[in-house]
C-alpha cells in the first residue's frame, strides 16, 4: 500500500539524508524505523507526505504517485496520511475536542472550520475516539491542562479522525516516561490492528519497538541496513546499525518487558 522507490534526499547543506531507499509496506503492517541519530528516520517519514521534498525517487500510496502531485492534489492525498508527533503539536488554548476535530480540517470547508462548525458525524466520531483512548471525560478540558500521555492520546485521535490509510509516527514516546511510552505504543499498535491501518513509527527505543511491531527497519547513514522481524535484531545486527555497544542488556530488558506485557 506504500512503496518507496530509490528515494533520495540531499539537503541544501549537502547532507545526504536518504540514499536511494526502496521500501514496500503492505496493507495493515506496523513497522518500526530505528537507527542512530542522523540516520535519516525523520527525513524518511517527512518525505513520504512531502513535508520534506524528496530530491529524487518516487513515493506511491496505493496507485497514487505522491511525488508527482501538484500542491492541491497533494493536500487531498495528505488526508490519507495521519501524522503523530513527538511534541504532540496540539493547539494549547483549544479544548481536547477542538484539537481532535482539527484532524477534519482537510475535509471541511474554510468557513466551517473557521467558525468551528463541524458536521455532527465528525463530532460523534471524535467522542467515539476519545472514549476509545480513555479521554471521554476530558473532552472539554484545554490541551494545556493535560499530561504528556494524555496529550499524545489526543494527537492519536486527531490523526485517526482523518480516517487515514497510513499513520506516520515520529518519535511518539520520546517525551514520555517508560510506562506511559509502553501504553502509548500499545495503543497505537492496537488501533492500527483494529482499523487495518499501516504505520511507520520512528522510534529511538529498540526494546519498545521489538515489543510491539511485526517488522523493523534499521537505517544507517540514509540507507536500509536491516529489514526483518524484531526477534532477528541480534547484538551483531544492532552493532551494524548503531556501532559497538553492549546489546545484551537491551535484548534482556525486552524479554523482561515481554513477560510483563504477557501477564
Ligand atoms: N533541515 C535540514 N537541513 C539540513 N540538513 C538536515 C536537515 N534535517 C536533517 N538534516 C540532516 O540530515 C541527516 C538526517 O537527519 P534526520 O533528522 O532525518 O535523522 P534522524 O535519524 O531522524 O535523527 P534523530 O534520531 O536525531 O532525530 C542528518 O545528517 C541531519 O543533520
Amino acid at each position: 500500500m506504500l512503496r518507496l522507490e530509490k528515494l533520495v534526499k540531499t539537503y541544501k547543506t549537502g547532507d545526504q539524508a536518504l540514499k536511494a531507499v526502496d521500501l514496500d509496506i503492505p496493507e495493515g503492517q506496523v513497522l518500526a524505523l530505528i537507527g542512530p541519530s542522523g540516520a535519516g528516520k525523520s527525513t524518511l517519514i517527512r518525505c513520504i507526505n512531502r513535508l520534506v521534498e524528496p530530491s529524487s525517487g518516487q513515493v506511491y500510496l496505493g496507485e497514487t504517485e505522491l511525488t508527482g502531485l501538484s500542491s492541491g492534489a497533494l493536500r487531498r492525498e495528505r488526508r490519507r496520511m495521519g501524522m503523530i508527533f513527538q511534541e504532540y503539536a496540539l493547539v494549547e488554548r483549544l479544548t481536547v475536542m477542538e484539537n481532535v476535530l482539527s484532524g477534519r480540517l482537510g475535509y471541511v470547508g474554510f468557513w466551517r472550520s473557521f467558525l468551528r462548525k463541524y458536521p455532527q458525524k465528525d463530532v460523534d466520531e471524535a467522542f467515539r475516539l476519545l472514549d476509545r483512548v480513555g479521554l471521554l471525560e476530558m473532552a472539554d478540558k484545554r490541551a494545556d491542562e493535560l499530561s504528556g500521555g494524555q496529550r499524545q492520546r489526543v494527537g492519536i485521535c486527531r490523526a485517526l479522525i482523518q480516517d487515514p490509510a497510513l499513520l506516520l509516527v515520529d518519535e511518539p514516546t520520546a517525551s514520555l516516561d517508560p510506562k506511559t511510552s509502553r501504553q502509548i505504543m500499545r495503543l497505537i499498535c492496537e488501533l492500527c490492528k483494529e482499523r487495518g491501518l499501516a504505520a511507520i513509527i520512528n522510534i529511538h527505543d529498540v526494546a519498545l519497538a521489538q515489543m510491539f511491531v511485526q517488522r523493523v527497519i534499521g537505517l544507517r547513514f540514509g540507507a536500509i541496513e536491516f529489514d526483518g522481524p524484531p526477534d532477528a535484531l541480534t547484538p551483531d545486527v544492532l552493532t551494524t546499525i548503531y556501532g559497538e555497544e553492549d546489546w545484551e542488556a537491551t535484548i534482556e530488558s525486552v524479554d523482561e518487558e515481554d513477560l510483563e506485557v504477557a501477564e
